[in-house]
């Protein structure tokens, strides 16, 4: 099951100036920043009442943010959905005929497990599942 739209995911060329930016535009200190080594990100989370926003800048060439600002301007990079079980969300989500990027949940920041279904089946939107890892 969708829970909620847990954060928004930003695609940006310079962390430090993104975040003295967003810090201002919303009227909040960033609570958390992360590295990412499996994505080769390094995150940056504001909390925005029930949502968050996600900064993230690639720290190598062969990023999928790095990748994605050779071709693209800053921005919105993706939608993350917070789900109840995401390898049962991953399930419905094949048997609905979408593409999973990956087989299996991976570990990502902000103690979430997390996927994404391709743009391209998803109306153009690069769509994240997150589920809270429960200690
Ligand atoms: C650290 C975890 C953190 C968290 O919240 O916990 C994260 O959010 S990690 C975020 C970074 N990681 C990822 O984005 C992994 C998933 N992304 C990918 O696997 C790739 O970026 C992929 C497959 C979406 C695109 O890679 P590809 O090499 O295929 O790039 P292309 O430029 O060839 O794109 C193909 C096609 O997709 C369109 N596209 C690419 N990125 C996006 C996007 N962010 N939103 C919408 N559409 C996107 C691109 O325009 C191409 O379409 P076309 O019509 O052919 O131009
Ligand atoms: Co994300």
């Amino acid at each position: 099951m969708f829970i909620n739209l847990e954060h928004l995911g930003l695609a940006v060329r310079d962390l430090d100036a993104a975040t003295d930016l967003y810090t201002r535009l919303l009227g909040v200190a960033p609570y958390k920043k992360e590295h990412v080594t499996s994505e080769a990100v390094d995150t940056v989370f504001f909390q925005v009442g029930g949502s968050k926003v996600e900064l993230l800048a690639g720290t190598s060439p062969d990023s999928p943010i790095t990748r994605y600002l050779e071709k693209k301007p800053e921005g919105i990079h993706h939608v993350a959905f917070e789900v109840e079980d995401i390898r049962a969300e991953m399930a419905r989500l094949r048997a609905e005929g979408f593409t999973l990027l990956n087989e299996e949940p991976k570990r990502g920041a902000d103690n979430k497990l997390f996927c994404f279904v391709h743009p391209k089946t998803a109306a153009g939107v690069l769509v994240e599942l997150c589920q809270s890892i429960r200690d």
